[in-house]
């Protein structure tokens, strides 16, 4: 039986651990299990303390989950040594998942968050978890908010990471870190004598990620002042916000104005054009997102919406998988291969 760590209870392990009480729901009598996403990296790796010391507190059983992409040299190692401090740290279960990356044209660090993510939510259904907890940090969020900016892909990126979101077969990825710094991570780890492994790739200037983290943020906080990494995570939680309320609009709305069709689903045009282009967009991606599980470009969602606002007989318009078209006073959305 491993034996089990005891952190001094220091600022920084105090903030870390309370953020993880305020993210797990009450329990009850359930017992419910919990699994936290472990890198082996400094901020899964306090999240792992902080949850081994308050899931038992707050009625739940805590496990991890460690994944090998295969991607790197020694990387076996490095996941089984994750997995031997979870287990010190009083964490059970505990898995190594080892994945196999396709690598596909986005890329191949966003075919290893896929595959990573397939993993963690496969590892949830089999252990019977209700939840998975990662460790991103508010530092994160502040560099996923500017990568969004940059873009230019608009108000959803702005948003950046959900606290909690739902993964793959309804498993509740939950990220209890976003209120807390990196370097408030990587002090828990000092004072809780955890050594984190060093991701060389959280370094290598050929990701963009990197670059905003090591150059472009700390010019603007030269620039602009210190805050700048909080202001980006409180613009994401302003933006989330607004963005539920609205959809909360757009929920109603749409039980109003559209109807089943043949093989899809009809929205009233003159509905559409009565209202803000903000709206109708929104509107017409939602409507093509739930029904076709299609996730609309700006320019496709433009030119549906130009069926309403710029009306000139014009024939059906293709999408992935649907045709949208105007039909005596509506625009219809067909799939193809109905
Ligand atoms: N190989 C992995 N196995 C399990 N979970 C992972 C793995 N890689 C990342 N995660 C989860 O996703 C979170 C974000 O990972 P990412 O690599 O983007 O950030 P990070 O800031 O380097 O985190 P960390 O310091 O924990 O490595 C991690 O904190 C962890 O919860």
């Amino acid at each position: 039986m491993p034996e089990k760590r005891r952190p001094r209870l220091t600022p920084a392990v105090a903030d870390v651990r309370r953020a993880v009480r305020e993210a797990l729901p009450a329990a009850g009598d359930r017992s419910p299990l919990a699994l936290v996403a472990l890198s082996g990296g400094p901020d899964s790796l306090a999240l792992a303390a902080a949850t081994a010391f308050e899931a038992s507190r707050a009625g739940w059983r805590a496990g991890a989950v460690i994944v090998d992409h295969g991607l790197q040299a020694g990387s076996e190692t490095v996941a089984d040594d994750a997995a031997d401090v979870a287990r010190e740290l009083g964490l059970d279960p505990v898995s190594v998942r080892r994945v196999s990356v396709d690598v596909t044209g986005e890329g191949p660090e966003a075919s290893a968050r896929a595959a990573r993510y397939e993993a963690l939510t496969v590892a949830a259904r089999e252990a019977g978890a209700e939840i998975v907890l990662l460790g991103h940090t508010l530092d994160d969020q502040a560099e996923t908010v500017l990568l969004g900016l940059a873009r230019g892909s608009g108000a959803t990126s702005l948003q950046g990471m959900a606290p909690v979101s739902i993964g793959a077969g309804g498993v509740n990825l939950v990220r209890p870190l976003l209120g807390i710094r990196r370097a408030t991570t990587h002090q828990a780890c000092v004072d809780a004598d955890l050594e984190p492994w060093t991701d060389p790739h959280n370094t290598d200037p050929s990701y963009s990620r990197v670059r905003v983290r090591e150059r472009v943020l700390p010019v603007l906080e030269a620039e602009l002042g210190p805050g700048i990494a909080e202001a980006l995570a409180r613009t994401a939680e302003q933006a989330r916000e607004d963005s539920a309320a609205f959809q909360e609009q757009i929920d109603e709305f749409i039980e109003e104005i559209c109807e089943p069709a043949e093989a899809g689903i009809a929205i009233s045009a003159a509905a559409l054009a009565a209202n803000p282009a903000a709206l109708r967009q929104r509107v017409i991606r939602f409507v093509v997102q739930s029904e076709f599980g299609v996730a609309l470009s700006r320019s496709q969602t433009l030119d549906v919406a130009r069926l309403v606002t710029d009306w000139r007989g014009q024939g059906p318009i293709d999408l992935p998988g649907l045709t949208a078209h105007r039909e005596s006073g509506s625009i219809n959305f067909t799939a193809t291969d109905a």
